[in-house]
């Protein structure tokens, strides 16, 4: 059954997809529909994407990223270029724009990843703060996008590591952002008892 949306504050969502490959079309691009995919089923709030498939040039990253801050998305989250290779330079370009640096979402973005693969330690992934945006980095490979936002879960969907996306709404709120609200079976966010807003009436 479908929400009446007036309940929910409307958001506005960067979504950036870094790849040399997929943005000249040497394979399709999946990093955008996996984003807006993941977002649409955790959040009850209406979103509107603001989307860009860009190549792994540092100067770009940072031009797209201030573009989308500037065009008032409360959250930019990135996929991709996170990596060792020397053409990975997407933590460099997010630190370049940051006002403050968030670095608790990298660390249990790797310790989430290491449950998945070995290799999540080559992973330099940042989160930062600009103006009154969230500004997150996601490792590349598509599958990896909903693991590092929703945590790990149990079959019977017991939460094992809880995912990054729970910290997020709480954050928005603290930069004077939107009021996110998920829904709990794909990310439980958590807030202080204090700041959780009474259910609007209908
Ligand atoms: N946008 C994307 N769409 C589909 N698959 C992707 C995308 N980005 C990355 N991948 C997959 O995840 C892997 C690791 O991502 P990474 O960001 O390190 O890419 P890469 O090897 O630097 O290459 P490229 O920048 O050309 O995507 C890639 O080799 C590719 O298999
Ligand atoms: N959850 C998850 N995290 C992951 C991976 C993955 O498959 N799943 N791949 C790792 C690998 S192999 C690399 S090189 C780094 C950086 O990836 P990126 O350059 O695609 O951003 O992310 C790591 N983090």
């Amino acid at each position: 059954m479908s929400e009446p949306s007036a309940l929910h504050d409307p958001v506005k969502i960067g979504i950036v997809s870094i790849s040399d490959r997929a943005s000249s079309g040497v394979y399709e691009d999946k990093g955008l529909p996996a984003l807006q995919d993941w977002l649409t089923r955790a959040l009850h709030n209406p979103i509107t994407f603001e989307s860009r498939l860009i190549p792994d040039e540092q100067e770009g990253i940072s031009a797209a990223l201030i573009e989308l801050v500037n065009a008032g998305c409360c959250l930019v989250l990135t996929t991709g270029g996170t990596g060792p290779a020397l053409r990975d330079v997407t933590p460099e370009a997010t630190l370049a724009v940051a006002h403050k640096e968030m670095p608790g979402f990298g660390e249990q973005m790797r310790q989430i990843s290491l449950k998945f693969v070995p290799t999540a330690i080559l992973s330099r992934q940042v989160a930062v703060v600009r103006d009154q945006s969230l500004i997150i980095n996601l490792p590349g490979q598509p599958k990896a996008i909903a693991e590092t936002l929703e945590g790990l879960k149990e079959a019977d969907g017991k939460q094992i590591v809880p995912g990054i996306f729970a910290a997020v709404p709480y954050c928005v709120d603290l930069i004077g952002g939107p009021y996110l609200e998920t829904r709990d079976e794909v990310c439980k966010a958590f807030r202080p008892k204090s700041a959780v807003r009474a259910t609007r009436p209908a």
